[in-house]
């Protein structure tokens, strides 16, 4: 037998590894400078229930968390549970609806909605990073006190009668002030805090905050450097259903107008705008069932899903490149 197609073989498997190493050694030269600008910052990331996922999106979340700390950020998980919510409530036989997007929540609800975003849903992803390699410390906004939370009064005109009508949400809180001093401590060590979105008012209610709200609130108390939402689109689409890659406050204000931006879109662009607002660097909605989502957000040129770009910060690792 001739030795010839041997050595077409393992010429090309050496290509091949050469090729494998070249890219493996780009990635790591384009990811070094955004490890560099983002040491010591905070990012808050809200994990959405319905980017939970499967078994796998939600151990490469955790990976993805553990890697953040490790290259020197300090991620703040602040998690959802929407989803998971009205199963349980589904099977205990409790009712609940929603206006604009928010659960009404009555006193049997709100039991409920504690138990299960401060209980199962915070310690299966405290688990989840710990599995992963990270430290994970599991609070809810009523640890510290981190969230100061009072009623939500919200008001909605009537399209028949044109009359202001109040709309009672019940136990359903907006954060009335952010106390950041518990997670500064996290900061200064390797634990990761993961939030559950339940805040306290002054007289000991419990309140539950819809999660994009609280992680909003979290990351302007933190002057979080990135304020990352992962949800289950790949950000926010124009009215053809391509990825717009980033948006100025006045576009999301315009697509919101002409309904480009409708439904559960709607509260999530505005917590990006007020948190922009309110001194975060940039916020960004991406896709959390895509695997390493995080990663390729933070350590590459062309990003992942759409960024919402505060003007003050503007060129500091916020510049996007085609992918
Ligand atoms: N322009 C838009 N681009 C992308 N998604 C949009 C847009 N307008 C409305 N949506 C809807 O918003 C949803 C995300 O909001 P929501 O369901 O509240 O997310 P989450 O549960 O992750 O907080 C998407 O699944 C999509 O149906
Ligand atoms: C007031 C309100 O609506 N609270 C939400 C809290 C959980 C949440 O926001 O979860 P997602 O991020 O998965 O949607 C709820 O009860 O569903």
């Amino acid at each position: 037998m001739s030795d010839k197609p041997d050595t077409a073989a393992a010429e090309r498997a050496d290509l091949k590894l050469r090729t494998r190493w070249l890219h493996s050694a780009a990635t790591i030269t384009e990811a070094l400078p955004y490890m560099r600008r983002y040491a010591d910052s905070s990012f808050v990331v809200k994990y959405g229930g319905h980017a939970m996922g499967d078994d796998a999106a939600a151990k490469a979340f955790a990976r993805d968390i553990v890697l953040l700390k490790q290259v020197g950020i300090n991620p703040i998980v602040v998690h959802g549970g929407g989803p998971q919510i009205g199963k349980m409530l589904e099977r205990l036989g409790i009712k609940s609806s929603f206006i604009d997007g928010l659960r009404v929540t009555d006193q049997p609800a709100v039991e409920v909605v504690e138990m299960v975003l401060a209980g199962s849903i915070n310690k299966q992803i405290v688990g989840a990073i710990n599995a992963a390699g990270g430290n994970a410390i599991g609070i809810s906004g009523k640890d510290g006190p981190l969230i100061r939370a009072r009623k939500l009064t919200k008001t909605k005109r009537d399209p028949e009668s044109n009359i202001e009508k109040v709309l009672d949400y019940g136990f359903v809180g907006e954060p009335e002030s952010v106390d950041p001093r518990v997670l500064y401590l996290f900061e200064r060590s390797d634990f990761i805090p993961v939030v559950a979105p339940i805040g306290i008012s002054e007289d000991g209610d419990t309140y539950n905050i819809n999660a994009d709200t609280a992680a909003g609130a979290i990351a302007s108390a933190m002057r979080a450097s990135r304020f990352l939402l992962l949800t289950d689109v790949p950000g926010v689409l124009d009215k053809d259903g391509k990825l717009i890659d980033r948006m100025t406050a006045q576009q999301a204000r315009a697509l919101i107008a002409d309904g480009t931006i409708h439904g559960g879109m709607i509260p999530k662009v505005e917590t990006c705008l007020d948190a922009v607002d309110n001194g975060v660097e940039a916020a960004v909605i991406l896709d959390g069932r895509t695997p390493h989502a995080l990663l390729l957000e933070t350590f590459t040129a062309h990003g992942a899903g759409t960024m919402i770009e505060n003007p003050a910060f503007a060129g500091r690792g916020t510049e996007r490149q085609p992918g």
